[in-house]
């Protein structure tokens, strides 16, 4: 064992109101919108497949080039009303945004550059608005924050030189000061989302991002910080040099979810970040370069998060001028008709102590333990659910979430073990079983085999 004296900031997992709010969320809206929305993965007439809010790299483009853009910058479209109405629809309980992506433009009009909202033909605060139209549909708001600054003169990806470290010391007070400030404008933030961490420059500030995450701690009680933001003084990133997890919750899971059956991973807070299209975060012209999500596929990802004690954020990238594309329309709309009907197996739910089973993810409110969510997506052949709950487990009832009068009727194989089976629904859709457990000092209760 190492002894590091700038690894984890507050023992996990946290207990207190702000971490339980967190944690009962689960559904979050992702927002990547920059520059990088203007030219929508297209330049010169060349479509360039990479995600496009790579495409000042993927193109080749120059900064100054690239940072003109800065004068076109103008969503007549926007309505932060009408994308928080959106996300409400959806059944999202929070949203992070990208305040400043690595292209280093800022959406809030910040003292510390000129490089933001305040010097583009929009020139009001966005973010502003942004945040007072999603918290007035009660969203909580996290920001999303990259230290990785590809406009900025002082970023240096390595720190070889004494000229390096002098410009990066510049760096990371603009750094420091461009979260304090946005903590300052924007009080009823709840969380920062910190990518942009990984290079050498950062790994080197492991102290830095300590103190760092103290100070935003200190100015903001009860704020929520992802894994990315920290490494500790050996370098060691998300998890410190004896693999204690760093920051609030987990946040590797990015574009990809854990196997469904891992049980390691409900030990912590984590969140698993997703695109819709295969890899684009920011708006792409064209989305027929990939394969598209559908909506099952991403409500059973939100149902699996859920079902292993993870947080869903789904990525939309609205256009340079402030409205979503269709299709992210229509996916918010279908998975919000969905939510509106099985929300309850979500929000306040997590692991439930269960074993997966083919036919679909069990989870369980965190405010009952003699009900049991059994989400399907894997309708069994034979019409008859197996059902494997804890050795002495007996279910009192089943029953479909949608037509809770009609039980299921029960056949029980072994001790906690049960088919249920099919009630005759035409559910097209996944849908909820609903277990009603004895509860744990009922007569009925089976004594415990002795072996
Ligand atoms: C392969 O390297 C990267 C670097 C940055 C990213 C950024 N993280 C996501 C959350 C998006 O912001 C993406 O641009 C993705 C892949």
């Amino acid at each position: 064992k190492k002894e590091v004296k700038y690894g984890q900031l507050t023992e996990l997992p946290r207990q207190d109101e702000a971490m339980k709010k967190w944690r009962s969320n689960r559904f979050g809206q992702f927002i990547h919108w920059g520059l990088y929305a203007i030219p929508g993965g297209i330049w010169e007439g060349k479509t360039y497949k990479y995600a496009a809010e790579f495409l000042k790299s993927s193109a080749g483009i120059s900064t100054a080039t690239w940072d003109s853009l800065q004068y076109q910058f103008n969503p007549v479209k926007f309505d932060a009303k009408e994308w928080a109405k959106m996300a409400k629809d959806m059944g999202v309980k929070y949203v992070t945004i990208t305040t400043k992506h690595h292209e280093g433009f800022c959406l809030w009009p910040s003292k510390y550059t000129d490089f933001d909202i305040e010097n583009t033909p929009y020139r009001k605060d966005l973010l502003g608005e942004f945040i007072k139209a999603y918290n007035e549909e009660g969203i909580d708001v996290s920001l999303y924050y990259s230290v990785l600054d590809w406009h900025h003169p002082d970023w240096r990806y390595k720190l070889n030189t004494e000229e390096d470290k002098a410009a990066f010391e510049r760096l990371k007070a603009f750094t420091e000061n461009q979260l304090l400030e946005l903590l300052e404008r924007y009080p009823t933030v709840k969380g920062l989302w910190f990518d942009g961490t990984w290079d050498q420059c950062w790994k080197d500030n492991g102290k830095f991002s300590y103190d760092l995450e103290k100070k935003l701690k200190e100015k903001n009680p009860g704020l929520i910080v992802n894994s990315r933001m920290r490494a500790d003084e050996y370098g060691s990133r998300h998890f410190d040099s004896n693999g204690v997890l760093m920051g609030d919750y987990e946040s590797g899971y990015e574009r990809r979810l854990p196997n469904p059956w891992d049980v390691a991973v409900t030990k912590n807070d984590w969140e698993c970040c997703m695109t819709i299209p295969e890899n684009q975060w920011g708006y792409h012209k064209d989305w027929t370069l990939t394969h598209i999500k559908t909506s099952n596929e991403l409500i059973e990802m939100l149902v699996q998060c859920t079902s292993q004690n993870g947080n869903f954020l789904l990525n939309f990238g609205p256009r340079g001028e402030g409205n979503f594309r269709e299709k992210e329309v229509k996916l918010a709309k279908e998975i919000g008709d969905w939510m509106d009907d099985n929300s309850s197996v979500i929000y306040n739910c997590g692991y439930a102590g269960l074993k997966k089973q083919s036919w679909g993810y069990f989870t369980k409110s965190s405010d009952s333990d003699d009900a049991i969510n059994m989400v399907v997506f894997n309708k069994p052949i034979n019409g008859k659910y197996r059902v494997k709950l804890n050795k002495g487990s007996i279910i009192k009832r089943a029953y479909l979430l949608s037509k809770p009068k009609k039980s299921f009727n029960l056949e029980e194989i072994a001790n906690g073990e049960y088919f249920l089976d099919d009630v005759k629904g035409k559910c097209k859709d996944p849908f909820v079983i609903i277990i009603e457990l004895e509860d744990k000092d009922s007569k009925k209760f089976k004594q415990k085999a002795l072996t």
